[in-house]
This record gives structure tokens, C-alpha cells and sequence, in this order.
């Protein structure tokens, strides 16, 4: 499914059917997988800073997700309250620890992406003169609830690090409309694409603009704030370099896997946004 340049405009976004979104919602993460080279992450060429995961976890977590997508939708064009959505992604992300024998591929995925598939469905259900992107409807339909589930939440990596180091994560993108997809990522794929620059690398820039700034969960989970810190240094010095229009870039971004892998930092929540961003492209206009 390829994916054009122009501005998102949501007056002339798409409506896609569930069985659409869910398509979209997949091609989406099989594009994020695919792409190479991704620092600290798993791709088909090596499973990065991560042990319990490799390339085949991510095909076989994204097919054990097929449907998730749909049914998701089917409860936002609904108007399914998120106490609602949560069973729905709960149950999937079962589905997803079972495929990939307990490695946690897609649990930002399964979030992001599943509220933006509702949001879609609920946008096509109710159409109006002026619609609102989906990452507004999100926080508009849902925002309060996904804030106040933080302090209802288990354990999880998420919580810890929002203890520790006040970063908001994943719970905080959503409830705030996805703002790093809205006005880092997607403006960085808009851009390379318009220059013509293929999908898979401009991905990679997209990666690369996100990790430069996002207060990723998994790498102060691992790393804390130094790990942060420096992952966010080197991707703005990579961008400050040229990006992915450098002649150098693939092999700038192999030296900063390989030190990446030896502190195992992995950028996990940048490449659920990735994965974000590609869709909100597809779902908002192009
Ligand atoms: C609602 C939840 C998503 C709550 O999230 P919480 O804030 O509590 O955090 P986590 O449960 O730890 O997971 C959030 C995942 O989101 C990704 N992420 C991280 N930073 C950001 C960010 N700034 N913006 C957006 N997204 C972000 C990230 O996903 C990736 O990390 C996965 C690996 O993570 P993890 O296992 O923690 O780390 P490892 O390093 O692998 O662990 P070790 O090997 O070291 O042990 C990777 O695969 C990406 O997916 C975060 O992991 C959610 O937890 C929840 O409640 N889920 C249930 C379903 C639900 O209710 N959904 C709501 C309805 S749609
Ligand atoms: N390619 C990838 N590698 C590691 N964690 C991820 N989370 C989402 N995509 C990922």
C-alpha cells in the first residue's frame, strides 16, 4: 500500500471500513519491522539490544494481531467508552505474548495504534463539514480516561519509569493527541517524501526525528537519563549532519547500533511511533 506526499488534510481524509483500518494498522508495523537500519532495534538483519526478540517475534506478533485492528474499530465507530477499548487490547495483547512465546514485540503498538484505528471508525460513523484529525479525537474521546488509568495501572515499565523520572510515555502521548506523530514525525516523512526519497529511508528519518526529541519509556527503562541523553544527542547530531540525505547515512546509524547494542538501549516507543506516524498519514489525507 503506498503511501503519498501532500499535506495531511483531514477534509480529505480517506474513510476506510475496519477491515481497511485493520490492513492499514498492519502494514503499518510490517513497514516499521522491515525498515533497516534501525538503532537498538530489531530488524530482519539482527533482534538489536533485545535477547527474548527477533525479526520472526515481529511477523508472527503482527499476525497473531490480525483483526485486533477491526474490532477496535468496530467499538470506536460505536462510541465504546476506553474501559471498552482496554478489553479489547488486553485480549490482544494475550494473543501477541502467546505468538511470541512472552516478548513484549508490539505493547505500544497495540495501544497507539488501536486508538487511532477507533478514532478513524468513530470519525467515519459521525462525518462532519470539518473533521479533526485523528490524534484530536483520541484525546478528545478518551484523553481523560487514558490519563486517569495511570493511577489505577499495575506495575509496569511505563509506571516505574513515570515514577522515577516523570516521563509521561505512551499514556501521555495519547491523552495529549499523539503530539510527537503530529508535529515531529509526521512533518519529517511529509518532507522526505516530497523529495522523492523512498519510503523505507524516509521511515528511517522519521525514526531518527522522533528519537531526537521523545522521552522514550524503554530507553530510561534501560538506560536511564544518561541512556536517553545520548541516544537523543547522537540522532540530533545525525540529523544536524544531513539525515538520511547524507551519501554516509546507513553506515552512521550502523556505528550508533553497535554502541546502542552494547549499553542494550532500544528505542521501542520511537518505533511504535513510526509505525503511528505511517498510519496518521494514511488515515489523516495525504
Ligand atoms: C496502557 C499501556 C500502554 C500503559 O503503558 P505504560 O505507560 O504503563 O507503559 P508500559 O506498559 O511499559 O508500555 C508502554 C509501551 O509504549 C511504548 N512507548 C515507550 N515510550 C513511549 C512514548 N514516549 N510514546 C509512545 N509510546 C511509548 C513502548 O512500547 C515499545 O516497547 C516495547 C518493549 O517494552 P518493555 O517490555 O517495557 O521493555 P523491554 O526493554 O523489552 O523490557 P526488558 O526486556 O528490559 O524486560 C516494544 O515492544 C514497543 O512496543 C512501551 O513498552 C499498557 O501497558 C496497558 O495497560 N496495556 C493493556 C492494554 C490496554 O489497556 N490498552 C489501552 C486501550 S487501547
Ligand atoms: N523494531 C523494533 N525493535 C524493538 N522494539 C520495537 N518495538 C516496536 N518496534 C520495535
Amino acid at each position: 500500500m503506498p503511501i503519498t506526499t501532500a499535506a495531511a488534510r483531514p477534509d480529505t481524509a480517506p474513510v476506510l471500513s475496519p477491515a481497511a483500518l485493520d490492513a492499514a494498522c498492519c502494514a503499518a508495523l510490517k513497514h516499521e519491522a522491515d525498515a533497516w537500519p534501525k538503532p537498538g532495534l530489531v530488524t530482519p538483519v539482527d533482534p538489536g539490544s533485545h535477547r527474548d526478540m527477533n525479526y520472526a517475534s515481529f511477523v508472527d506478533s503482527i499476525a497473531a494481531l490480525r483483526g485486533y485492528f477491526a474490532e477496535i474499530a468496530e467499538a470506536g465507530a460505536r462510541g465504546a467508552r476506553y474501559a471498552e477499548l482496554q478489553v479489547i487490547a488486553i485480549a490482544a495483547e494475550a494473543r501477541m505474548m502467546a505468538a511470541t512465546r512472552g516478548a513484549n514485540t508490539h505493547r505500544g503498538a497495540i495501544f497507539n495504534l488501536g486508538l487511532l484505528a477507533a478514532a478513524a471508525a468513530w470519525r467515519a460513523a459521525h462525518p462532519s463539514p470539518a473533521p479533526v484529525r485523528c490524534g484530536a479525537l483520541v484525546a478528545r474521546l478518551w484523553g481523560p480516561a487514558i490519563a486517569a488509568s495511570r493511577r489505577a495501572a499495575p506495575t509496569s515499565h511505563g509506571q516505574a519509569v513515570w515514577q522515577q523520572f516523570a516521563a509521561g510515555g505512551a499514556r501521555a502521548q495519547a491523552a495529549g493527541g499523539f503530539p510527537a506523530v503530529y508535529r515531529l514525525g509526521l512533518p519529517a516523512l511529509q518532507a522526505l517524501l516530497a523529495e522523492g526519497i523512498e519510503e523505507d529511508t524516509a521511515l528511517i528519518g522519521t525514526l531518527m526525528t522522533l528519537m531526537a526529541h521523545l522521552d522514550d519509556t524503554n530507553l530510561l527503562w534501560r538506560g536511564g537519563d544518561a541512556g536517553l541523553a545520548d541516544v537523543q544527542a547522537a540522532a540530533r547530531a545525525f540529523l544536524h549532519a544531513g539525515g538520511v540525505r547524507r551519501p554516509d547515512w546507513r553506515e552512521a546509524l550502523i556505528d550508533m547500533h553497535g554502541w546502542m547494542v552494547a549499553r542494550r538501549l532500544s528505542p521501542g516507543g520511537s518505533a511504535d511511533l513510526v509505525a503511528a506516524t505511517w498510519l496518521v498519514h494514511r488515515l489523516d489525507g495525504a
